[in-house]
């Protein structure tokens, strides 16, 4: 049975996330995988109902962070895992690294405290044996869009009404851009930085070239978004 796969997009808002991610979608099912794209936070009803609180009602850093989590379990246990079981590829617009890099870094909710939260969360939730060796579930590769704040913040101000976190000053944002780096650098192997700071179409080969290179797709011919 072919192995499941989980990618995970990442960036700042405006740094051209959705703008790539059906077209990754499309690119697998034209090589014959099953794809669950999805999204966080939300992804089943729940979540969703968490997300609407999360993105448009004031709360503080701790309980935007439980709710964050809150909404993940239940994406993972609902959705992720049974996906993953029946090896279709997950892509999901955004996971924990979010948490860490907007509820952290932007926050400034304690690091250390999100990492005891992500090991509750993602510990548990596979259906394998995994349950006894304490398997965390994280994304096989997550995408990262870095664009300097500045520059999603131009591309943004045309573009759509903001929600709670879109709303906020440069100067999150920056926070932000580097509560990602700082993720990565914890994380190379997982990591993948995509200069997002580039034409749509460049952008989109530094995507395929990276799942290419993991043997996940074969070499595609004319496929851009
Ligand atoms: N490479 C690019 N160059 C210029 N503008 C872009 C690029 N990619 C996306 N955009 C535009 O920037 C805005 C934000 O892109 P989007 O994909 O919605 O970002 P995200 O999902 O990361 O918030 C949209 O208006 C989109 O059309
Ligand atoms: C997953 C996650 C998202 N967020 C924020 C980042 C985004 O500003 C917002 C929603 O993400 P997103 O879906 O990218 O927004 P949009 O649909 O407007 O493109 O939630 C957190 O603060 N913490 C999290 O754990």
């Amino acid at each position: 049975m072919t192995t499941g796969l989980f990618i995970s997009f990442e960036g700042i808002d405006g740094a051209g996330k959705s703008s790539h991610i059906e077209g990754l979608a499309q690119a697998f099912r034209d090589q014959g995988r099953v794809v669950t794209l999805t999204r966080e936070p939300g992804g089943t009803p729940l979540a969703e109902k968490l997300r609407a609180l999360m993105l448009h009602d004031a709360m503080d850093p701790l309980t935007e962070a439980l709710i964050a989590f809150a909404a993940r379990r239940d994406h993972l246990v609902q959705v992720i895992e049974p996906a993953l079981a029946r090896g279709e590829v997950v892509i999901s617009d955004r996971f924990t690294d979010a948490t860490f890099a907007y509820q952290g870094a932007g926050r400034g909710f304690d690091w250390d405290q999100l990492s005891i939260l992500e090991r509750m969360a993602q510990t548990g939730t596979a259906l394998q044996a995994d349950l006894t060796q304490n398997f965390m579930r994280e994304p096989d590769m997550t995408l990262w869009f870095d664009l300097p704040a500045e520059v999603a913040a131009e591309r943004l101000a045309t573009a759509r009404v903001p929600d709670r976190f879109e709303a906020q000053p440069g100067e999150f944002f920056a926070r932000v851009a580097q509560g990602y780096a700082r993720r990565a650098q914890a994380a190379p192997q997982r990591f993948v930085r995509i200069d997002a700071n580039n034409s749509r179409h460049a952008v989109w080969q530094q995507i395929t070239q990276a799942v290419i290179r993991k043997g996940w797709l074969a070499f595609m011919v004319g496929n851009k978004p």
